[in-house]
């Protein structure tokens, strides 16, 4: 079935701060419709017209457990600031190393699962280097930097339990470590 944004659980609901399962790899028929699933609706919500008409809160990515699914499934349909377009769905996403340097959104973050705005700029890693397999079962390893490394994080977390305000500093929301390269 269509994912549609009333199927999103918010904050407050448990499953949000939990910690995902691996899925079992070969993937069942059952986790390989989840996982399109996901990749459809973020699809979808860029599409003004389906947007629309199925009323779906824009997104650059989206997370099994934002469904309330506690497994390990990511999408990611999102193009950097050359136009190269990363459209990925993913079983157990994997970041096997990183950059000590950061990077983050200048105008900050937003997430389908958060019904309200958290100013603030949210420190990541600004370049990844991470595992998953495909929907087809092929396990792919990507190197990322600029705004498709911050998505993958974001829906990374998601499967950590992790909200993106999570990484927002108490003090000032607007502090950030003076070599972190600002993504605009
Ligand atoms: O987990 C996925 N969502 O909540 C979908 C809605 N949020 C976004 O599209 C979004 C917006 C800004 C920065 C990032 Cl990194 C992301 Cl991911
Ligand atoms: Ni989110």
């Amino acid at each position: 079935m269509m994912i549609t944004t009333k199927d999103i659980i918010r904050e407050g609901h448990p499953a949000l701060r939990k910690t995902a399962e691996e899925v079992q790899l070969p993937a069942s028929k059952e986790d390989k419709e989840i996982l399109a699933g996901l990749l459809e609706y973020v699809k979808n919500s860029q599409d003004p017209e389906m947007a629309e008409k199925h009323g779906l809160r824009p997104g650059i990515g989206l997370a099994a457990p934002q469904i309330n699914v506690s497994k390990r499934m990511i999408a990611v349909h999102v193009k950097d600031h050359d136009g190269i377009l990363y459209s990925y769905a993913l079983f157990n996403p994997k970041i096997i190393s990183h950059s000590v340097e950061k990077s983050y959104l200048t105008a900050g973050e937003g997430c389908l699962s958060v019904d309200r705005m958290v100013p603030g700029y949210v420190p990541r890693h600004a370049r990844i280097k991470l595992s998953g397999t495909t929907l087809e079962g092929e396990k792919i390893t990507l190197k990322l930097k600029g705004l498709p490394a911050i998505v993958f994080q974001h829906e990374i977390d998601h499967l950590n339990g992790i909200m993106f305000y999570d990484h927002i500093s108490q003090e000032n929301p607007f502090t950030i470590s003076g070599d972190a390269i600002a993504i605009e």
